[in-house]
């Protein structure tokens, strides 16, 4: 009998532990504990990472603090209900403060790059226009930022997927193609992946160049201290500085504090807990903030979704999520006019489309039989570039934790409205039988016509029309007007001398793309210019991945 070798995948998290990297579980403390350090990094997420990189690379001493775990491609087995309780917040079940929006945001050493689908854009051309002139963002011109998203785009070996799309995403190039609507492929950040289709549950196989697999080991290599299991609680303000970060340790399961405090003391401050953490622990902090700036404008892509029918198989949970996209319906739209968006084909798993879908009961389940042969679109609503798409407040709940308040306006609203016609439009031209806009009063449409007439006549309320988001941004904006800002257009707070933020809640309107690649080309800007100030010396740069 002759036996298949089994593939040994590599896991460069546990060789590292293997070597002696400083890593302090916090669960395990059984004393409070005082660490020393020229910079504490608070999240480990895309700003984290790309930071904290950055500034162990110069020679500083750096402490990154992490309230998620730290888990490995050992323990990611393509299983929702391990994944979404262990790397996500709230586990994925967090929720806007009318439970209109369910929110994805990841809460393990990497954050959400851990766990996101690795769809990588530049910041488009018009954003960045937006912000020069409304923002007074000067240094964040396309030419500016060009060659910071080539160094990222090397790092993180993020380039053309060159593999067929899986069906999910085929048929979205399929349906537009019919309707003349234009689509082009996505680049990813990958290296040999096995085109599983399971990146939200953490990769199995390290090809997905996460912070996880990237900047945070390459900060431990060059001796950065990680702590795990340990909440940034507040920043403990003297004067016009930060003289200490108190940090409480979290139990096993990550969610209850054990008594144990962590106590950071060090040079510089960075925060990177992302979009409505960050302000969070600054409102908690007390930071100063003269013109209630804090936590507001946050903004988050409201995503709306179409399921449709299909006589074949689609098995929207096999092959890389989103490869194919549109940009059709931002590119016909005034970036400050009627809300426009972008359509990509998300990946389809059990429990993430049984929580998504609408309806209940014996309806529901049969729609859960249909499964495999299920297709999905979803919207990217550009909001933050209207009066009318303000975005959402993080306000502070008893216990200190955070909850956006996002009210969706009728603007929105309008564009949720839209969407949802132009998605049963490319599913019906792609072959659809029948279109579901995921809404509680919508039917199954089995034509263009029956769906038009349908969408055009729903209510559009919370908690009826379903929207989701995964994208979380601002809460901190740039820009170096006080009135505007929070922290300056170098990501330094303003009115604390030894505190700057890095991660996407520094964004002044949301991106109008999948914001990974924004975060880490603007950081990596931010991360290389503090360096050299601390250090006095030119900021050596990270090699390729
Ligand atoms: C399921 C999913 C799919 C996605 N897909 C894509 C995609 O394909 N392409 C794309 O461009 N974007 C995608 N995104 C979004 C993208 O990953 C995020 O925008 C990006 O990672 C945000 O970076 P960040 O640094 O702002 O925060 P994060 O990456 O979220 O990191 C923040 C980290 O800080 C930690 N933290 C927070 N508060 C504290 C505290 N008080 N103390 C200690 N630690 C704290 C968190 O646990 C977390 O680990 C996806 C996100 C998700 C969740």
């Amino acid at each position: 009998m002759t036996t298949t070798p089994r593939t040994v995948i590599s896991d460069p998290i546990q060789a590292g532990l293997a070597t002696g990297w400083k890593v302090i579980d916090a669960s395990s403390l059984q004393d409070s504990k005082h660490i020393e350090a020229d910079v504490a990094v608070i999240g480990t997420g895309a700003g984290g990472g790309v930071t904290a990189e950055f500034l162990a690379l110069a020679g500083l001493d750096v402490v990154l603090v992490e309230e998620g775990p730290l888990k490995s491609s050992k323990d990611f087995k393509m299983r929702e209900a391990q994944a979404y309780p262990a790397l996500y917040q709230e586990s994925a079940a967090r929720k806007t403060k009318d439970k209109a929006i369910n929110i994805l945001q990841g809460r393990a050493v990497g954050g959400s790059t851990t766990v996101n689908w690795t769809t990588s854009f530049r910041t488009p051309n018009n954003t960045l226009a937006y912000w020069q002139k409304n923002f007074g963002l000067k240094d964040y011109s396309p030419e500016a930022l060009a060659p910071w998203f080539a160094l990222m785009e090397q790092r993180l070996n993020i380039s053309a997927w060159l593999t067929p799309p899986n069906e999910n995403n085929d048929l979205l190039r399929r349906g537009a193609a019919k309707l003349g609507v234009p689509t082009a492929a996505i680049k990813r950040n990958v290296k040999g992946c096995w085109n599983l289709g399971y990146c939200g549950m953490g990769c199995p196989t390290n090809a997905k160049q996460s912070m996880l697999v990237t900047t945070i080991p390459s900060a431990l290599i060059h001796g950065a201290t990680l702590i795990t299991r340990a909440r940034a609680d507040r920043l403990v303000l003297q004067g016009d500085k930060v003289a200490g970060l108190a940090c409480i340790a979290l139990d096993g399961s990550g969610l209850a504090p054990t008594g144990k405090r962590l106590e950071v003391r060090a040079r510089h401050y960075v925060v990177a807990g992302g979009a409505i953490n960050s302000p969070a622990l600054l409102m908690r902090s007390g930071a100063p903030d003269p013109h209630s700036l804090i936590g507001k404008r946050t903004f988050l892509h409201p995503t709306t979704i179409s399921a449709a029918l299909f006589d074949h198989k689609v098995e929207g949970f096999s092959g890389a999520p989103q490869s194919v996209y549109s940009d059709h319906f931002l590119d016909t739209q005034p970036i400050d006019g009627a809300i426009g968006y972008k359509l990509e084909a998300p990946p389809l798993h059990p429990l993430l489309f049984a929580s998504t879908m609408h309806g209940f009961g014996e309806k529901h389940a049969e729609s859960m039989k249909q499964f495999a042969n299920t297709h999905a679109l979803l919207a990217l609503l550009r909001d933050g570039f209207h009066e009318q798409s303000g975005g959402g407040a993080v306000q502070l709940k008893d216990d200190g934790s955070p909850v956006l308040d996002y009210p969706i306006s009728s603007f929105v609203w309008d564009g949720v409205r839209r969407s949802l016609l132009t998605m049963a439009e490319i599913q019906f031209a792609a072959g659809a039988k029948i279109v579901y806009p995921v809404h509680e009063a919508a039917e199954g449409y089995t034509s263009w016509e029956a769906a038009r007439k349908a969408i055009n006549g729903l209510v559009y309320k919370p908690l009826l029309a379903r929207v989701v988001s995964a994208h979380v941004m601002g809460g901190c904006a740039m820009s170096d007007d006080v009135r505007r800002g929070v922290v300056s257009s170098k990501g330094r707070y303003h009115g604390l001398s030894n505190l700057s933020v890095h991660d996407g809640s520094i964004f002044p309107t949301s991106i109008g793309a999948n914001p990974q690649l924004s975060i880490y080309g603007i950081t990596a800007k931010l991360a290389s210019a503090l360096a050299e100030e601390l250090t006095g010396k030119p900021a050596p740069m990270p090699n390729a991945a």
